[in-house]
């Protein structure tokens, strides 16, 4: 009884953070991991997601999720079918924008008139500006969350400050604590603008507010890109965070946290027996992340160039994209039992499995640090947004794999070029070097959130703030 009492005194001392993601899978799982690491400093959180979200997540190993996090709903005004039921994204923001801020707002006096929980903190995803402005109205504590690596908003940050001119004029592009740059090299959106206005309208929107921002929390860790952290920094204070990769593969710092819990596509878990019967190092996982659709013909490029490797393969392709596949490109990946073909899995646990060889990926941001994380060398496939720059980091900045060339003509890349490039991941010249270098960053990416590390110190530094200001 006198413990119950000890322990509800606790729970309701602790601090109370909201956490506002973006809604994408992979805006999500990088905000839940970092709400499960405020867990470990004595923080409660309580993830704010969208109605139809909420509805449409196929939940995974939730009993494993600490008790102080809780889930909450908003609405985005698209409760039955989310962005994809909205005309455009421009339109999607802005209804998200007016009704959301004010069911944030209900939602925050709903916890400070309880007694219980009053909100201390308001983390939001950058994206999301309106979040701010309402954190601020209510004189909350507010805390921008980057969810790219730091390079990608620090070119970003330079275009919104006229830093960098758009479009680029001149090449190769030269912004402090970046390596040189060609076009291929940044974000779609700074090296082709006109191409996607609503999207680089909402990247250059994040700096709009940012001056009444009380803190920067960026998803990477010092070492990776401290070049680049320490520009910005002069600009603008960031303070990296991560890697927001569950801490069984890093420090063991939060009990049975092997995987990101949360997934908007079904999962399909019949894949571990398979790999679990593979030799080291004898498969390449294959995942395009949760938002690229490739035509046909880059489907069937894409499966002659595993099928020609004589490598075994598993390959993430959704229901959605399934049918761009041939009936008889099926039977063959199938044939000898080299391809499997899955909906979704649970990545950190594959990514992990000594019978993983290469990532190919299309370099998504999540998916890059959970490979470096997990010492697993890429080959990298990028097509739009923060991917090309974060791809010329693993290739030239990290080396710790590959980028595939595009066929000029036509912009798809050939089987043989993945056939390459594959190969030379898993072959042991350059690849040797490729898998020396991954374990060097997964140790660094330990150090950064292990107790003292800069990742570590940065989470201390911002729990504190909390502490003294609210
Ligand atoms: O079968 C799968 C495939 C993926 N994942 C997870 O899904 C996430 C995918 O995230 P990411 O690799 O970043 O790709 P996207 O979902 O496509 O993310 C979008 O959002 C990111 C953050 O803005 C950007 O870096 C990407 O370029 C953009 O495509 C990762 O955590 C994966 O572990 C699974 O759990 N199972």
């Amino acid at each position: 009884m006198e413990e119950e009492r000890r322990n509800s005194n606790v729970m309701s001392e602790m601090k109370h953070v909201l956490m506002v993601p973006y809604p994408s899978q992979g805006h999500l799982n990088p905000m839940l991991q970092f709400s499960k690491r405020l867990t470990t400093k004595g923080v409660r959180s309580t993830m704010v997601i969208t109605k139809f979200i909420s509805k449409s997540m196929h939940l995974h190993q939730l009993s494993s999720l600490p008790t102080s996090i809780q889930f909450d709903t908003i609405s985005d005004g698209y409760d039955q079918g989310g962005f994809s039921h909205a005309e455009s994204i421009s339109s999607y923001l802005s209804t998200m924008k007016a009704i959301g801020s004010e069911n944030l707002k209900e939602l925050i006096k709903k916890y400070n008139e309880s007694s219980q929980h009053p909100i201390d903190c308001i983390v939001y995803d950058s994206f999301l500006t309106w979040v701010l402005d309402v954190t601020k109205e209510f004189g909350i504590i507010g805390a921008t969350f980057f969810t790219h690596m730091c390079a990608v908003d620090f070119t970003f940050y330079c275009v919104h400050n006229g830093i960098l001119k758009v479009p680029v004029s001149e090449v190769p592009i030269c912004i402090e604590g970046h390596p040189l740059l060609e076009l291929k090299d940044t974000p779609s959106f700074v090296c082709n603008p006109a191409c996607y206005p609503a999207y680089f309208d909402l990247v250059m929107n994040q700096f709009s507010n940012v001056h009444k921002s009380d803190i920067f929390l960026v998803n990477s860790f010092y070492k990776l890109e401290h070049q680049v952290v320490d520009s910005m920094s002069k600009l603008c204070p960031m303070l990296t965070i991560g890697p927001t990769v569950p801490s069984s593969y890093l420090d063991n710092a939060i009990p049975n946290d092997t995987e990101n819990n949360l997934n908007l596509f079904r999962l399909e878990l019949t894949h571990s027996n398979w790999l679990n019967e593979k030799a080291p190092r004898s498969v390449i996982y294959v995942s395009f992340g949760s938002m690229v659709s490739f035509t046909s013909e880059q489907m069937e490029e894409l499966a002659f160039g595993l099928i020609a490797t004589g490598f075994n393969f598993l390959w993430v392709i959704t229901d959605l994209e399934r049918e761009k596949l041939k009936k008889e490109i099926f039977a063959e990946i199938h044939k000898d039992g080299k391809g499997l073909i899955v909906n979704w899995i649970p990545q950190l646990g594959v990514l992990s499995s000594n019978a993983i060889g290469c990532f190919l990926t299309h370099s998504g941001w999540n998916s890059t640090i959970e490979a470096l994380c997990l010492g697993v060398p890429m080959v990298a496939m990028p097509q739009w947004t923060d991917q090309p720059m974060n791809a010329k980091y693993v290739e030239d900045v990290w080396k710790v794999g590959v980028r595939v060339k595009v066929d000029e003509d036509n912009g798809v890349v050939r089987r043989e070029e993945i056939e390459r490039c594959i190969r030379k991941v898993m072959g042991n010249d350059h690849g040797k070097e490729l898998r020396r270098n991954a374990d060097k960053w997964r140790e660094l990416a330990v150090e950064a959130v292990s107790e003292g590390g800069t990742s570590d110190n940065n989470i201390n530094e911002f729990v504190n703030l909390i502490k003294m200001r609210s």
